[in-house]
């Protein structure tokens, strides 16, 4: 993991490369965005501290299991094919998650961005590092036991195809088989902070907050 010395390091760093594409005029969907990749278990927490990040430090928050949701419900020729991946639990192929994902950093102008839920294994990762010609930032996992997050996809009820007992049990082997060697990887590039997900909301963020203000006071100050 991640000591907060190399991490200011590498906060630095970005910053620097920021500040001189913003001198030389670049516009802001030129200069390279920060990329977070958030991970962890389903019902770790992922989506909803999303949320108060981006609330807080004004991140973009785009969520590759959102996006799904939205491409399954238009008319697109992927819809059927991704609604039984995500009622399996099973990951859609990477170019079509890699697409969207690619369109929405794209669209949304910021360069601050959190990746919600990917990449959901190897084969993702590459795939992106591959077409985008980079690697994240830095990597948020939230670390939460099984039975804990089982209680929260079970009562979260917002109609999601995925919140039943049946594929939650799919879902949480395929975090172990397919997700955890994304967490191990990061973690072996020293870019993974690993986070407690157990606790409220609020004390969750609490653990999160840190890291964020940190690199939001490098960005404005551009030390
Ligand atoms: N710290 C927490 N304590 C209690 N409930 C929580 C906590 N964090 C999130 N929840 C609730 O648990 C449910 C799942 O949270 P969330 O959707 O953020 O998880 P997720 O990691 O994004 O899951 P998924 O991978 O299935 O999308 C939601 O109903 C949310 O309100
Ligand atoms: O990169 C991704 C992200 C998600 N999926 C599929 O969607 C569901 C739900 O994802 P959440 O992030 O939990 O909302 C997931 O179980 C997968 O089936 C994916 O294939 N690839
Ligand atoms: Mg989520």
């Amino acid at each position: 993991m991640m000591q907060t010395h190399s991490r200011l390091m590498f906060v630095e760093l970005f910053v620097t490369e920021v500040m001189k594409l913003a001198e030389k005029g670049a516009s802001s969907s030129q200069i390279i965005p920060f990329i977070t990749f958030v991970l962890g278990g389903p019902g770790s927490g992922k989506g909803t501290q999303c949320a108060k990040i981006a609330d807080t430090f004004g991140f973009a928050h785009l969520s590759a299991g959102d996006l799904l949701r939205k491409e399954m419900s238009s008319d697109s020729v992927n819809g059927a094919m991704i609604r039984d991946a995500i009622k399996e639990g099973k990951i859609v192929p990477s170019k079509v998650t890699v697409s969207l994902l690619c369109e929405a950093i794209e669209l949304s102008k910021n360069h601050k961005i959190l990746i919600d839920g990917f990449p959901r294994s190897d084969e993702n990762r590459i795939s992106f590092e591959r077409i985008t010609g980079r690697e994240p930032d830095m990597v948020i996992f939230f670390d939460c036991p099984e039975e804990e997050m089982v209680k929260r996809v079970l009562s979260r009820n917002q109609g999601r195809i995925d919140d039943n007992i049946e594929t939650v049990k799919k879902r949480l082997k395929v975090f172990s088989k397919l997700n955890l060697p994304v967490v191990n990887y990061y973690s072996g590039r020293g870019k993974v902070h690993k986070i407690n997900g157990v606790g409220t909301i609020e004390e969750v963020f609490e653990k999160v907050r840190p890291l964020f203000a940190s690199l939001s006071r490098s960005l404005q100050d551009g030390s």
